[in-house]
């Protein structure tokens, strides 16, 4: 058999890096409404034109005084009523008055706290403080979030929920990102007919690229699905062609091993060239990467699991970089650890991406299992997963309790 070392296959880090070093990132901009901007690769810093929050405002609901004369047991005259939507110059605050405050109103000229309203107690047109103010205490100080002239938000950065409040909260209502990626998206294979259609004897479900477009979906890219083709050069030679010219990545699924019908990676070097195929990681091995006139190809194996692995591991950071993003998250670096339940002997050679369950005991230590089924055929146990359990690519053998890194699955933030 094969040594996945000895014989010089790509590990996992290498391909990735061999993969990134050579891609040109799209540089066209566009400005897109806030409200389309989720997802998309900012182009442009966003600078602060002011401060954030524009002046000084209260934090609570009480009373704006000036701090050394709110002792306890004093009695502060209130004189008016600021509330958020105000403007504060025209209000002040002197030694022997308070001003009542809601939360997010301008503090009045004068002030230097605000006493919040449990800590007095209300008379007719006045209060008694009930504990003694300290200066400063419930005022968020003007540019305390954001300063006039502070770059918030760098260029490159994917552009988060969090990103977009940020944006709001300086006014702006547009933003310039990068244009979208253009993905050609195909699966091979004379056995396989689109869901919805009829399945005859010897032929299966195509489902490679509904995975592949939900994996794609939050990076924000423009799909252009070529459908399935079958394993005929000359057809494959059209798709492949068509793509060099349309779309910046093509994602073409199946036909990539040793195979009679496997002819994508010969036709992809006959138009264009293979930098690199085999990856040591399990599910996965035969991902081949290369280029297609001005398109890059990512071609991933046909098994389902196989497929899915690649395009997480592999293709998304490839997209990810095309895409202008600067700081890639690498999903593999993570410290999350687990102990093992169980024991594990294995040929070494690939890491593999296990299918496995963690739980936490009453000390809130992880335990993973791995799921009995690890065939890169079966699915169910991709979706009965809550994490992938990492075996390193040299390692034979595991023991219960040996300590394990472990990707917990973040399905739309909840967990499972
Ligand atoms: N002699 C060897 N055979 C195989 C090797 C090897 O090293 N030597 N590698 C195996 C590994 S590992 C993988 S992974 C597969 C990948 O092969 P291909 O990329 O050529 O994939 P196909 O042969 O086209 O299909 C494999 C399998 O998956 C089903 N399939 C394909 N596409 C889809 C799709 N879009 N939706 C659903 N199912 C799909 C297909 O029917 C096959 O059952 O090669 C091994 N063989
Ligand atoms: O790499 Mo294959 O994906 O092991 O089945």
């Amino acid at each position: 058999m094969t040594d996945p070392v000895s014989s010089g296959w790509h590990s996992l880090d290498s391909a990735l890096s061999q993969a990134l070093s050579q891609l040109n990132a799209v540089t066209e901009s566009e400005s897109v409404p806030l409200s389309s901007a989720l997802g998309r690769v900012l182009a442009s810093p966003i600078v602060a034109k002011h401060n954030v929050p524009p002046w000084d405002n209260s934090a609570m609901d009480g009373y704006a005084v000036i701090a050394s004369n709110a002792v306890a047991g004093k009695t502060l005259k209130v004189t008016d009523t600021l509330l958020a939507g105000m403007n504060g110059e025209t209000f002040e605050v002197t030694p022997d008055t308070a001003i009542r405050i809601m939360t997010g109103a301008p503090v009045p000229r004068g002030a230097t706290a605000v006493i919040m309203q449990e800590n007095t107690c209300r008379l007719d047109n006045a209060i008694e403080v009930l504990q003694t103010a300290r200066a400063g205490e419930n005022i968020r100080p003007m540019g305390c979030d954001i300063a006039q002239g502070d770059t918030v938000i760098v260029a490159g950065t994917r552009l988060s929920a969090a990103h977009l409040m940020l944006i709001a909260s300086l006014g702006a209502d547009s933003v310039s990102v990068f244009r979208k990626l253009r993905v050609g998206l195909m699966a091979t294979g004379d056995e396989l007919v689109s869901a919805g259609e009829e399945c005859r004897p010897g032929q299966i479900y195509e489902s490679n690229r509904a995975g592949i477009a939900g994996l794609l979906a939050p990076f924000e890219v423009e799909i252009l699905d070529l459908g399935i083709v079958p394993d005929e050069p000359q057809r494959l030679k059209n798709t492949f062609k068509q793509a060099a010219s349309e779309v910046d990545l093509l994602i073409s699924s199946g036909g990539v091993s040793v195979g009679d019908a496997d002819f994508v990676k010969a036709i992809v070097a006959e138009l264009g060239r293979i930098d690199f195929w085999k990856v040591a990681i399990k599910p996965g091995k035969p991902f081949a990467f290369g280029q297609l006139g001005k398109a890059i190809f990512c071609g991933v194996p046909g098994n389902p699991v196989s497929s899915y692995v690649t395009t997480q591991k592999l293709v998304l950071p490839i997209v990810r970089h095309l895409q202008g993003e600067s700081a890639i998250a690498e999903s593999r670096t993570l410290p999350l650890k687990a102990r093992l339940k169980g024991s594990i002997n294995r040929k070494p050679g690939r890491l593999d991406f296990q299918r496995a369950h963690v739980t936490f005991d009453d000390q809130n230590q992880a335990w993973v299992s791995p799921l009995p089924k690890q065939s890169s055929a079966i699915m169910t146990t991709v979706t009965s997963a809550n994490c992938f359990m990492l075996i390193e690519q040299n390692v034979a053998e595991l023991n219960d309790g040996d300590w394990v890194c472990i990707q917990p699955f973040d399905l739309y933030g909840l967990w499972k």
